[in-house]
């Protein structure tokens, strides 16, 4: 199937509330920056990334697809997705100005609308395509529940809707406050009310350092936390390596990591157990095999972050071994032609032909922005 076009795309989804923060940032629309590339049998193959709808670095990704990637993928077999996952990537130019940032978002959003056709031109969803589904049940973990912008009443109301009304046993609470103790009276509110069946995670995204992380490990040692997301600073291996020594919490780190080599090297520290990669940041699919089957070799756990929102990675939680839950956010699912489904707490297996990335027309009339 050859290339014929290759056409960017810019869509800012408002969230189902007016806001949302976390640690790092507070945001009103969820960014889907990406392509639609069409084969020459008129297959068309749909590929994104995810940001924070920010339209000047949005118009980074998209000039990077338009003006970079383009010209390297018309004409071009759309089902070698290795070899040309390679040529975009190690392309020297782009290799020189790359290898993290835009150009990953950028070579994440291509590599993921090659895999879409090639699971189309296959006719079968992209988990059935990687080798079925190895899961019988797929676990969702509710994060929409738990922003660190959520009151704390309405927070545990919100946990306790999620687990009595929507059979999640599974949540994962947003942490990073200036006060620890303000952090930890959230959690204990909500464990207090869920009970202790109930898994809890929290998720630091990267604020604080590792005295502060030290200490609220030690409070939380009553609390039964499932596992700490990104304590420290994105890049810092010696100190995530450090917080893991001293605490029997689990770390899950990798929404902010770019490459395989990022991974290898917290997994060489022994700095992270919950491993997260994510398509949309670690250039796509291509790559995020890679380091799922390395952490796969060392029987680590392998839970993929959702800056995808789920729909792509919901295929490849059900086919990876090493995967058993996958975090749930709703903001874009109304978007897609087959939208991700949770039912009692589970992901149910997409059944349409392709990755998932495949956008309704009136999502992309009604949230579209200009190049
Ligand atoms: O860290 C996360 N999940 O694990 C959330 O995805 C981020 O907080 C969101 O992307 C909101 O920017
Ligand atoms: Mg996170």
């Amino acid at each position: 199937m050859k290339i014929t076009s290759v056409e960017p795309f810019i869509l800012h989804v408002p969230l189902n509330r007016s806001s949302i923060s976390d640690s790092s940032h507070t945001i009103t629309h969820w960014g889907v920056v990406g392509v639609k590339l069409t084969g020459d049998d008129g297959t068309q193959g749909f590929g994104f990334t995810g940001t924070h709808a920010h339209l000047a670095s949005d118009r980074l990704i998209t000039a990077c697809i338009r003006d970079c990637y383009a010209e390297l993928l018309v004409g071009e077999d759309a089902l070698d997705t290795t070899r040309l996952w390679l040529k975009l990537a190690r392309y020297p130019a782009l290799q020189w100005v790359g290898r993290a940032g835009i150009t990953q978002l950028a070579l994440a959003a291509v590599d993921i609308a090659l895999w879409d056709l090639r699971a189309k031109k296959a006719d079968v969803p992209l988990w059935k395509l990687l080798g079925g589904a190895t899961s019988e049940r797929l676990e969702a973990y509710n994060t929409d529940i738990g922003w660190l912008s959520i009151p704390v009443d309405q927070l545990v109301d919100g946990s306790l809707r999620a687990v009595e009304v929507d059979g999640y046993r599974r949540l994962k609470l947003k942490v990073g406050s200036d006060d620890i103790m303000t952090d930890l009276d959230r959690i204990a509110k909500v464990r207090e009310a869920v009970g202790p069946a109930v898994t809890i995670a929290v998720d630091g995204n990267g604020k604080w350092d590792l005295p502060t992380c030290q200490r609220f490990c030690a409070r939380a040692a009553d609390l039964d936390l499932f596992w700490f997301e990104e304590p420290l600073w994105y890049d810092d291996i010696a100190g995530h390596a450090a917080l893991a020594r001293s605490t029997p919490i689990p770390i899950a780190l990798g929404e902010q990591l770019y490459s395989a080599d990022a991974f290898n090297a917290f997994l060489d520290a022994g700095a992270v157990h919950y491993v997260q990669p994510d398509v949309t940041r670690l250039g796509g699919i291509s790559e995020y095999i890679t380091v799922a089957e390395a952490a796969h070799a060392r029987r680590l756990p392998v839970v993929p972050h959702v800056g995808d929102m789920g729909q792509v990675h919901v295929h490849l939680a059900v086919w990876h071994p090493a995967t058993t839950m996958l975090e749930y956010i709703p903001w874009i699912m109304d978007c897609f032609v087959e939208p991700i489904a949770v039912e009692a707490g589970a992901y149910l297996r997409p059944q349409m032909p392709g990755a998932g990335a495949t956008l309704t027309e009136d999502a992309i009339t009604q949230f579209a922005r200009p190049l």
